[in-house]
């Protein structure tokens, strides 16, 4: 069930500058569903229309709950392209890759006919992986799902990389990021990652994200309006609005 009312105070006489649409769950049950039925219905109404869709999704641990219930829709699968925002410069076959995770959670049961473009294969350098990406970004996708750590990264865009204002900049959809020094970055210094130009792709975008040290992250990245600290911002950008979707 879905309650809109947003835990942001906003001064409805101001024009928001970051506009988003707060969605909050009571449960992880909930929001699983909520997510995935939208994301479905995304879908649907694109395969109706056009002879293929196009998804572009997060990786972490956050939306495997809902890659797994998207699987099971009954949707024309074989005509759905998956691509990820970002990965790790780690093989596919790594479980800490964002490939792994996509492909355990989501590339199974009905959705095991989706085609999936892996940003990383053995033998490809990390230019060429990026190169990859970005001869396929420039089409329409139906959505694209981000993640948000507590430090307010979304894809492998972390607060205060000097490689920021760079990519925020990037006329290309994907860029390398080295995100060597940011502590959210964990093991995984070296990344591809989707840049502003890239997500304008999007016709939608969602946030999902759990508990109530994300909701005050995201809180405090709308308050400060800083993209450069809250990169999560990105995904306001731009005329299409974020749905984020929360649960505690
Ligand atoms: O490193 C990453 O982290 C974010 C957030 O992950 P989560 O585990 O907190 O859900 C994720 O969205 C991104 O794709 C990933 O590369």
């Amino acid at each position: 069930m879905l309650d809109d009312s947003s835990p942001v105070p906003h001064d409805p006489a101001q024009p928001q500058a970051t506009p988003y649409r707060w969605h909050e769950h009571r449960s992880l049950d909930t929001w699983t569903w909520a997510c995935a039925v939208a994301l479905a219905a995304d879908l649907r109404r694109e395969l109706a229309r056009r002879p293929r869709a196009r998804l572009l999704l997060s990786g972490g641990t956050t939306p495997a709950p809902v890659y797994r219930a998207l699987a099971r829709a009954p949707l024309d699968w074989a005509r759905v392209d998956i691509a990820l925002v970002d990965e790790r410069w780690l093989l596919p076959n790594d479980p800490d890759a964002n490939a792994w995770l996509v492909r355990q959670h989501l590339l199974r049961d009905n959705a095991a006919a989706a085609r999936f473009e892996s940003l990383t294969q053995p033998g490809r350098t990390l230019e060429e992986a990026v190169a990859f990406a970005n001869a396929h970004a420039r089409q329409s996708a139906v959505a694209a799902v981000l993640g948000m750590g507590e430090d307010g990264h979304t894809a492998s865009l972390f607060p205060g990389l000097p490689a920021l204002d760079r990519v925020l900049a990037s006329k290309q959809p994907y860029v390398a990021i080295d995100a060597s020094g940011a502590p959210g970055a964990g093991q995984w210094s070296k990344r591809i990652s989707v840049t502003p130009a890239g997500l304008a792709y999007a016709q939608a975008r969602f946030l999902l994200i759990q508990g109530t040290a994300k909701r005050e992250t995201f809180r405090q990245a709308v308050a400060s309006g800083d993209v450069k600290r809250w990169p999560v911002l990105i995904g306001m950008e731009g005329d299409v609005g974020l749905d984020v979707h929360w649960c505690p």
